[in-house]
């Protein structure tokens, strides 16, 4: 039997590890045959989907119309959860008064679902116009709604369902004094859903103010945005719409580059650059006797990280790859300079590998540049190199895409663009010296 070395025998463990690792549409693959990982690509075109949650009258739907009017864009709808009241029965009809539309059963969330599912899958789908006054989800005709780059879903109980939830990549929840709640809701009811004061203010009492604090208050939590003052909170409207325009543009990008690939989570950049290479499903008996399913990838992998910055990816590259080999490049960099290669260190094979090139931040693309080229050089196909970043500049983007159609970029934002010392904006300063401590700031800090 050969001898291996260390690191052999590190790199052979890096090989089948990735029993946890699913991806929407990686899990059903036939072990055993090659899998190219082509079927993540819609995932990343999907759209981007915000929530918006918060007590009845609180404001939601006012917010979500304010956001659209600015918007006016298409490419941006809005999905009312109260199109998805059931609709009520004859009997219940009779006793409506009994009847508590605060509660979690109250929506068809299936149907919801089902309506959701079939918007992110590019299909436009019919939405019942939810008729207030007579109970009913079929006297209006519904409305057609076609797939758009942002969804906005709003309603009372939209946080309350996991499923409907981890649609969701944008939580906001309107925060409106209960008083307040109250007073518009009699408001709204008494003057456009014909209500009498009395029965509005027993349904309050009896359904309306127990279902808030006992489902839709503490979905509070999952929020990342509270917006107190609803629609008059311009501050935080522009904000949304700002982010909104952003999202858009990535979306634009990625029609425009079909090799790019935007994610909606930092932490998760390497574990989506490896779902983009082929693997085959292995299966090891464990020494407990247990059979245990990872995935081994076709073709073996390294890293390469561009120093400083890319430096601060291995830890993550090592954790989903124990023993890879990570190679390195130093390009000297001034301005919008990113062209003079200083150093470089990639392991002498490296042509048989399929390669995930580190840098979190893309700015100008001329550091990519100069670093996909050696690579280029040292023999590694276009196709076989995979880039992974956490921030990009619409400029880095379209210079690297244009020069090198085949590699496959997979970032976590696409920022508005490069300040004049070519620094990606609103970005996060100098990257290297932020995680590593070594900007002023720190180095008075721990003076
Ligand atoms: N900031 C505000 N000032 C005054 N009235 C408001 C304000 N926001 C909403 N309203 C009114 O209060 C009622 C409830 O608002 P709406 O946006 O429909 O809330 P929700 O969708 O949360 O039930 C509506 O009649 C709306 O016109
Ligand atoms: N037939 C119905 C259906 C619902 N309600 C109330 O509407 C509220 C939810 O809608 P929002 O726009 O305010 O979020 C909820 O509190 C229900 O009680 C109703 O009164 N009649
Ligand atoms: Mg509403």
């Amino acid at each position: 039997m050969g001898t291996k070395s260390a690191v052999d025998l590190m790199e052979s463990l890096s090989e089948v590890h990735f029993s946890g690792f699913h991806i929407d549409g990686l899990e059903q693959r036939k072990a055993g045959t090659e899998q190219p990982t082509t079927s993540t690509t819609d995932m990343y075109k999907q759209p981007f989907v915000i929530g918006v949650a918060g007590g009845a009258a609180s404001g939601k739907t006012s917010v979500c119309d304010m956001i659209v009017q600015q918007l006016h864009d298409q490419r941006v709808v809005l999905v009312n959860q109260d199109s998805f009241y059931h609709n009520l029965t004859q009997e219940e009809l009779t006793r409506v008064q009994d009847y508590n539309f605060d509660l979690p059963e109250a929506f068809d969330t299936e149907q919801l679902l089902r309506v959701m599912d079939k918007l992110k899958r590019g299909q436009a789908v019919d939405i019942p116009n939810y008729d207030f006054k007579g109970y009913k989800n079929d006297v209006f005709p519904a409305r057609r709604v076609n797939p758009a780059d942002v969804i906005i879903l709003e309603g009372i109980l939209v946080f309350h369902d996991p499923r409907v939830r981890a649609l969701m990549n944008m939580k906001i929840f309107v925060d409106t004094d209960a008083d307040v709640r109250l007073a518009r809701r009699i408001k709204r009811d008494t003057a456009d859903n014909a209500r009498d004061i009395g029965a509005v203010l027993d349904q309050y009492s009896k359904f309306v103010k127990p279902a808030f604090d006992d489902f839709i208050l503490p979905t509070k939590k999952y929020a990342d945005i509270i917006i107190p003052r609803g629609r008059d909170n311009h501050v935080a409207i522009d904000l949304i719409v700002q982010h909104i325009r952003t999202k858009l543009g990535q979306h634009d990008m990625c029609k425009i580059y079909r090799n790019l690939y935007v994610i909606q989570s930092t932490f998760q950049v390497v574990e989506h650059g490896l779902g983009h290479l082929p693997f085959t499903e292995k299966q090891v008996t464990t020494p407990t006797a247990s059979v245990y399913s990872g995935v081994d990838f076709c073709k073996r992998l390294c890293g390469v990280s561009i120093i400083r910055s890319g430096e601060s990816m291995e830890n993550a590259l090592r954790a989903c790859c124990k023993g890879i080999k990570i190679g390195k490049i130093l390009i000297h960099r001034e301005g919008d300079n990113g062209q003079q290669l200083i150093y470089e260190k990639l392991p002498n094979d490296i042509s048989d590998r399929h390669v995930l090139l580190l840098d979190p931040i893309l700015g100008t693309g001329n550091s990519a540049v100069e670093a996909i080229s050696l690579l280029l050089k040292k023999g590694v196909p276009e196709s076989n190199i995979l880039f992974l970043n956490l921030v990009s500049a619409p400029q880095g983007v379209h210079v690297v895409c244009k020069r090198f159609p085949r590699i496959k970029i997979v970032t976590s934002e696409i920022e508005i663009g490069l300040n004049e010392a070519f620094r990606v904006i609103p970005g996060m300063g100098e990257f290297g010296d932020r995680y590593f401590g070594t900007d002023d700031d720190d180095q008075q800090a721990s003076q």
